[in-house]
């Protein structure tokens, strides 16, 4: 018998990440911890090593990446050739894919090689991302300053300021947030497509695929989609309702491993509050708190990582169609991770489908149909 959606299967062995108890590590390291104290390139290491980086590992890390930042003119390119209306994620998926077609070494598979790549991964999807908002806004593309770490180079790069402390700190909090969450959808299929030893350019490139629909990463855009509908505070209890009245599912919330709650949600919803405020737009946190406390009370669900990441991104300036593809700048770290551990001890993946088709039966030829 088939287990539908393969829930409470547990399909490999991972020491990257682990949810248990509703409590979630990175490395053995509370995400609580790390949300407060560690930045992003620091999760990277600590991801990609086993280990917390010493101040010049960092340093030597920080300085990889904004060397590898650059994308190649081929993308840019590209990328101004592609339709205005492109779905940032599908442009995303389509530029790692080209990024793997340009490296005369993408199909090299030792140790070196494939840490290479996740290294140029890493540090070229940001300036992927931010060039995808310049090339459609018809701005130059800005190269990631050295001396910016990575989150306030990309903030760089998307908007040509260099952004405020405020800004940056959010950005990287929410980055450490995303990087990396056990075998979740988009691992799942980054690790079966590696599984065949294809190289980590195709299995980040599956994992993009699978992390944009609205039932896994995708849901942080159709949260800001939401709100925006919504509006106003008093237009949240009846849209909920008719919402739920239909059987629509709200996004932004349950959890296919998470029940009781998702421990990312509370410090995104700290910053919403926050940023928000800030920004001149409580609305969108008195609207947040609104859904929340109505699908806590009427159907026990709580929020996830992608409800209040979108009114942080919002608050950010950033555009709505961007926050998926900045889940997947982040989550890129535990893509490649989980890629690389999967190369140490692989073994193809491919399991059964129980048959429910048609009994054996002859072929009928055509003129007898
Ligand atoms: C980064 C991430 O991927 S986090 C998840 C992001 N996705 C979303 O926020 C989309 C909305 N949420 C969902 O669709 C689901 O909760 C999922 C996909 C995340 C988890 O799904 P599953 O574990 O398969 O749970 P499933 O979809 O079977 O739901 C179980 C029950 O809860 C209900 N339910 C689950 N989530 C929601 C929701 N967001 N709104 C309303 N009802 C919901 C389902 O309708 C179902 O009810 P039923 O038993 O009466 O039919
Ligand atoms: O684990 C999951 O199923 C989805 C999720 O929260 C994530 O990928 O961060």
């Amino acid at each position: 018998m088939s287990t539908a959606g393969l829930e409470g299967i547990v399909a490999t062995q991972s020491s990257i990440s682990s949810i248990i108890d509703g409590v979630l590590t990175y490395r053995g390291i509370d995400i609580d911890e790390l949300a407060d104290q560690a930045s992003f390139e620091e999760v990277i290491y600590l991801l990609w090593n086993g280990e917390l980086p010493n101040s010049s590992q960092l340093a030597e890390l920080r300085q990889d990446l904004a060397a590898h930042a650059a994308i190649p003119a081929e993308i840019i390119t590209l990328m101004k050739s592609l339709p205005e209306n492109a779905h940032p994620m599908a442009t995303l998926r389509t530029a790692v894919s080209v990024l793997g077609l340009l490296d005369p070494e993408a199909r090299n598979m030792s140790l070196e090689d494939n840490q290479r790549k996740a290294l140029k991964t890493q540090a070229k999807i940001s300036s992927i991302v931010a060039a995808i908002q310049r090339v459609r806004e018809g701005k130059e593309i800005l190269m990631a300053n050295p001396d910016y770490g990575y989150a306030e180079n990309f903030l760089y790069m998307l908007t040509g300021q260099k952004p405020d402390q405020i800004a940056v700190e959010a950005l990287d909090k929410a980055l450490v947030l995303h990087a990396d969450h056990e075998l979740n959808a988009s691992t799942f299929a980054a690790r079966v497509t590696v599984a065949t030893l294809s190289d980590l350019y195709s299995g980040v490139v599956s994992a993009i695929g699978t992390l944009g629909g609205p039932l896994h990463g995708g849901a942080n855009e159709a949260v800001m989609h939401m709100l925006e509908e919504i509006g106003e505070v008093d237009k949240v209890e009846p849209y909920i309702h008719q919402a739920l009245a239909e059987k629509k599912k709200i996004m932004g919330f349950g959890h296919r491993v998470y029940k009781t709650g998702d421990p990312r949600a509370k410090h995104l919803k700290e910053m919403s509050k926050k940023l928000t405020a800030l920004t001149g737009q409580p609305k969108l946190y008195d609207m947040s708190i609104k859904i929340h406390d109505i699908l806590e009370a009427e159907k026990a669900l709580p929020p996830n990582v992608d409800f209040y990441s979108a009114s942080v991104y919002h608050s950010l300036g950033i555009q709505r169609d961007l926050f998926t593809p900045i889940f997947a700048v982040s989550r890129t770290s535990g893509w490649t991770a989980h890629i690389l551990e999967q190369y140490a001890n692989n073994r193809l993946i491919r399991p059964r489908a129980e048959y429910v088709g048609p009994k054996k039966r002859h072929y009928i030829p055509i003129d007898q149909r």
